[in-house]
């Protein structure tokens, strides 16, 4: 048994008890900010920045931090979006959470979770997500595309996340618009930047957009995968345990170059 289906074990009983007690918002359409659309803007390595208190690979990486001060400092300094480990039993991280940096920021907002059920994407979206997460490692490919279409259905966006070939393909079938390549195998919790220069050339469509998720701490990283074609990268650990986030945004958000800017 890997800790992914470990987890995934455990989020199951957590749907079971949500579809029990929770209790959906009214459907009122809301107007949300679209991550496609602003990184396309930008002319500056687009930074996802993410408030993740502990994980199963390091354990505590910063328990104590408060959500809405933390990430409205990541605002300042010059995040693109903010995204949010909402798991509690291994991230140590909670839908209030998200809900308190819905309040203090306008940028888009990612609830980044194991997302198995309808139930979360009405949950993320009554909470004041803009964004979520699906990993298509977590379940099979046809339960993948009826989630993805239930979340655009409702006007949320999807960060599609990769981390093998086959899954490449799978989201490629789906035209997936925003697809997130991993560098860390949630089976092993190794981390390698080659992840990311392998499969950013399997995405056929030049108009998706490629995040480079997990590893990132220097602008040396930064660069490597910039290299690769991805025009935004997501952090965590950096950010969490940063003393200087002013700083350290700067060593990151480097300029983008032709490889990144050239399907505009
Ligand atoms: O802390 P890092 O190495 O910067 O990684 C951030 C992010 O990529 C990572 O938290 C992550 C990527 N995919 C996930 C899926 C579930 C939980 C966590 C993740």
């Amino acid at each position: 048994m890997t800790i992914l289906d470990e987890i995934l074990a455990k989020k199951q009983q957590e749907i079971t008890e949500l579809k029990r007690s929770y209790q959906r918002q009214s459907s009122q359409k809301k107007s949300l900010v679209s991550l496609y659309e602003s990184f396309q803007q930008s002319d500056r390595m687009n930074i996802i920045a993410e408030f993740k208190r502990a994980s199963p690979s390091k354990g505590p990486i910063n328990v104590d931090a408060d959500p809405g001060i933390h990430t409205k400092m990541y605002d300042q300094f010059g995040a693109n979006a903010i995204s949010v480990l909402t798991d509690q039993p291994f991230f140590q991280g909670s839908m209030e959470d998200l809900q308190r940096i819905r309040q203090v920021v306008d940028i888009p907002v990612l609830n980044k979770d194991f997302i198995l059920d309808e139930i979360q994407i009405d949950r993320a979206l009554d909470y004041g997500a803009d964004v979520i997460l699906l990993i298509a490692a977590a379940m099979n490919p046809a339960r993948l595309e009826q989630l993805y279409r239930y979340a655009t259905g409702l006007g949320l966006e999807v960060l599609l996340e990769i981390h093998t070939e086959e899954e490449a393909v799978i989201a490629n079938d789906l035209n997936a618009n925003i697809v997130g390549i991993n560098n860390r195998d949630l089976k092993t919790f190794n981390v390698d930047l080659a992840t990311t220069e392998r499969l950013a050339e399997q995405i056929k469509d030049p108009a998706t957009l490629l995040i480079s998720e997990s590893g990132m701490k220097t602008t040396a990283d930064v660069e490597r995968v910039q290299q690769a074609g991805v025009s935004g990268i997501l952090v965590g650990e950096t950010m969490m345990q940063s003393n200087d986030l002013k700083q350290t945004f700067n060593e990151l958000r480097i300029p983008l170059n032709e490889v990144s800017l050239h399907d505009r």
